[in-house]
């Protein structure tokens, strides 16, 4: 079976989130697992510790079918290169089967600034979810990776499980507007934000009193 790792900050995990990987799932006929980085490379400091971030995505995830958690990344100091990641797992167990990454377009659009870049396509697919306001087209990709990524392009999900590497689909999804910065960003604010977010994920946001909650806060 195609196994696809959706990598993330997840501070927190939000529907938006949960919505890509839910697609990828059901359109990719895949098991999606959410990957949460220790030291997202592109990232400043994060605001919930790794213990809490992998908490709510428990939650989040809830025994869902389909949907798992790679927890390998909190488990080495440094940066999260996701290059470093797919060696790791192709050699420990995910062998020569075919495996895929999961990234917003906006991730995606700056692929030339990951760690040896060129080398993702050798280790996995690509799986680019549309995401509101990155402006992502792929007949005006930046120069290398349009290079990169000409005769790549897969036309249907099942192509990704004849090979084990070296595709990138473009899904087609409703375009989801939340962002952890924005759900941060009310909860400062003292705004709505509990829609944002599964009712677990805000049941324990709350109790933890993460990014800067107050208890009592209604639910
Ligand atoms: N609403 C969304 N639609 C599509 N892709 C998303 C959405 N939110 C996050 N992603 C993608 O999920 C991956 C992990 O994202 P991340 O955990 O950094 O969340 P984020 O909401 O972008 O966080 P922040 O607002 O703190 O930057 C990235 O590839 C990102 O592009
Ligand atoms: O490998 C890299 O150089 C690299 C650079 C930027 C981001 N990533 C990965 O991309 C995923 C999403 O990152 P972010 O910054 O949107 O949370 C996460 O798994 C990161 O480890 C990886």
């Amino acid at each position: 079976m195609l196994e696809i790792l959706y990598g993330g900050s997840f501070d927190p995990v939000h529907l938006g989130h949960l919505a890509v990987a839910r697609n990828a799932r059901d359109a990719a006929a895949a098991q999606v697992r959410l990957m949460p980085a220790a030291d997202p490379p592109h990232k400043g400091p994060l605001h919930a510790d790794a213990r809490q971030r992998l908490a709510m995505l428990e939650l989040a995830i809830d025994g869902e079918p389909g949907l798992g958690i790679e927890a390998c990344e909190l488990e080495r100091d440094g940066p999260s290169y996701t290059v470093d990641t797919l060696r790791l797992l192709r050699a420990a167990r995910v062998g020569d089967r075919p495996l895929a990454i999961l990234v917003g377009a906006d991730s995606f659009l700056s692929l030339q600034t990951w760690k040896e870049w060129r080398s993702l396509f050798d280790l996995a697919h690509v799986v680019v979810a549309e995401r509101g306001g990155s402006g992502f087209d792929p007949s005006t990709l930046p120069d290398a990776l349009a290079k990169a990524t000409a005769g790549r392009w897969a036309q249907a999900p099942d192509e990704l499980h004849r090979l084990a590497n070296g595709l990138v689909l473009r899904l087609d999804q409703p375009l989801r507007p939340e962002s952890a910065s924005e759900v941060r960003r009310r909860i400062a604010a003292g705004a709505d934000w509990q829609a944002l977010v599964p009712p677990a994920v805000a049941g324990y946001i709350v109790e933890n009193r993460l990014y800067g909650a107050v208890i009592g806060a209604s639910l």
